[in-house]
């Protein structure tokens, strides 16, 4: 596992750094998000940020990232080894990387000291985080150790219509209820289209039925029977606009994440410790062999 060296700017004391996830749909704009983060933090805010890229397929990462992926698991030959598409590659890249979490963690916790932050850049493929095995193991591993944050990134102006947001608010969803953290909902790109029309949806789920109501679409028909399913989770979501482009709305996004952090002191450290005891230790095994068999690939592979 390779890193590069972390700022060692003389900055305030802190006890643990907050980690920031930044979750979202491909293309949402997470990485320009992360970097814009990273650099509002740095620059005006003077805290220690520490990044890390978990998007094996970037191109460009406009950020230095601390710890990235890419420089352990090379993703176009995961493709070629595994016969795979660019998707399932992405994510068996993933899968490996997170065999090698734990050194991760290690390295955050030499670090932990001297940072305020640890911002994270992840691929656009959700079903990382609704489903595969590694998006568990990364997000359980970070959530034990430091108060971590999900930024679920929206592309705003993509969501402007009923049913395009109604399907970006179930993966939101899925992601929130299988990772269990407390999460802050952005939506991005403010600069091209305001996010009220998202607000005014969430606040009033009659209008948001109301504006489905020209739509005779199958789809149409699924959007308005998951609004009533959704309202429950709009109620304990915290929702900000921002522009990753222009950095607008970054302070309310720090307001939300200090409530988001809270909340993870108050009602989500006693429960993620239960929850790891209560984790059935089968399951456990299995996790462990299935990357055991992604242990014995990976030497081939990097
Ligand atoms: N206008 C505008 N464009 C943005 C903003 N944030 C990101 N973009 C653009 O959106 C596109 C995608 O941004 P990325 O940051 O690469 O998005 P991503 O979610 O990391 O993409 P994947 O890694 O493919 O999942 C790029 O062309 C960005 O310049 C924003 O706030 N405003």
């Amino acid at each position: 596992m390779e890193e590069r060296d972390a700022s060692s700017s003389p900055l305030r004391s802190t006890n643990s750094p907050t980690v920031v996830l930044v979750i979202g749909m491909a293309g949402s704009g997470k990485t320009t998000f992360l970097h814009a983060l990273s650099q509002h933090l740095s620059g005006e805010g003077r805290q220690r940020v520490y990044t890390i890229n978990l998007d094996p397929a970037a191109v460009d990462v406009p950020y230095t990232a601390n710890i990235d992926i890419r420089d352990t698991v090379k993703y176009k030959e995961v493709m070629k080894h595994y016969h795979l598409g660019p998707n399932g590659a992405i994510l068996t890249s993933l899968n490996l990387f997170s065999t090698k979490f734990d050194q991760v963690l290690s390295l955050l916790e030499t670090r932990a000291p001297n940072l305020d932050y640890v911002v994270i850049d992840t691929p656009g493929q959700i079903e990382a985080f609704n489903w595969s095995a590694s998006g568990s193991i990364i997000t359980e591993t970070l959530a034990l150790a430091f108060p971590t944050i999900v930024a679920y990134v929206v592309d705003t102006p993509r969501s402007n219509r009923p049913v395009t947001f109604m399907s970006n608010m179930l993966y939101a969803c899925s992601v929130l209820y299988k990772i269990r953290l407390p999460f802050v909902l952005c939506f991005n790109k403010i600069d091209v289209e305001s996010h009220s029309f998202a607000l005014d949806w969430m606040n009033n789920p009659e209008k948001y039925r109301d504006d489905l109501h020209h739509d005779i679409t199958y789809l149409a028909s699924l959007s308005r029977s998951m609004s009533l399913v959704l309202e429950e989770f709009y109620r304990n979501l915290r929702a900000v606009g921002v522009s990753a482009a222009t950095g607008a709305g970054m302070q309310a996004f720090f307001e939300a994440l200090a409530e988001a952090k809270n909340e993870y002191n108050t009602d989500f450290v006693e429960w993620i410790r239960r929850r790891r005891e209560g984790i059935d230790m089968e399951e456990r095994i299995r996790v462990h062999r299935e990357m055991g068999a992604f242990e014995t690939h990976l030497r081939e592979c990097i």
